[in-house]
């Protein structure tokens, strides 16, 4: 282990975070601070439809092709336990289509609210590279909106062991416990682990 992380893979090129998000951009930002170095690049994605892991995966492989070189991407979920994991990584959608109301109304005839929300973040060394993904989860409940309704459907999601929502806890707060940050510790680990050294000066 000791050997593994004195050892420096030098990567010639800075990591690239690609998402069209503009609020998980500050997030990632904020959560990550210092520890790893990254540029952004704005590009909505296209993605597959199937299990989070393998969307987040090839968001990955998109990215690096576009950017040509360290990408990191990554696909939220908001998966709700009574209807077995849906509406998960198509969220976006049911959330323009029928907002806060309706998504808790899909609820209406089950008793269960409970809910998790999920991160599954790729990383891509480069196109041709077998991306890494790693998924962070908090589990909570699906409430009537609560909160400034500035980012998804943060008013909607109270995590377990809180009495606010999401949108209604201070962004530090949220940081701390949320999906987001329990994959990025993850990812933390996998670049301190590899040892990589990305160059900045791109
Ligand atoms: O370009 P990408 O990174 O894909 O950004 P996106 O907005 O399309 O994001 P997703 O495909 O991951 O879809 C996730 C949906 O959930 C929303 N969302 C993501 N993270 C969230 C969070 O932490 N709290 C609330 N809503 C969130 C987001 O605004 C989307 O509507
Ligand atoms: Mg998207």
């Amino acid at each position: 282990m000791a050997a593994a992380a004195s050892r420096a893979v030098l990567v010639s090129r800075p990591v690239t975070f690609v998402t069209g998000n503009a609020k998980k951009l500050e997030e990632v930002k904020s959560i990550l601070g210092q520890s790893i170095p990254f540029q952004s690049l704005k590009l909505d994605l296209p993605e597959l439809q199937g299990e989070p892991e393998e969307i987040s995966k090839e968001k990955a492989c998109l990215a690096a092709v576009q950017v040509n070189g360290p990408v990191l991407v990554e696909d939220t979920c908001l998966c709700f336990n009574a209807l077995k994991g849906l509406p998960g990584p198509y969220v976006k959608w049911f959330l323009q289509k029928i907002g806060h109301e309706g998504l808790n109304n899909l609820l209406m005839a089950y008793e269960d609210k409970s809910a998790y929300a999920l991160c599954a973040f790729s990383f891509a060394l480069g196109p041709d590279v077998e991306p890494v993904t790693f998924l962070g989860k908090t589990p909570g409940k699906i409430v009537p909106a609560r909160g400034p309704n500035d980012f998804g459907w943060d008013p909607i999601f109270q995590p377990d062991g809180y009495d606010q929502t999401y949108a209604e806890m201070p962004k530090e707060e949220k940081n701390k416990i949320s999906h987001r940050s329990r994959a990025l510790d993850m990812v933390k680990s996998h670049f301190a682990e590899a040892g990589y050294n990305f160059s900045t000066s791109n």
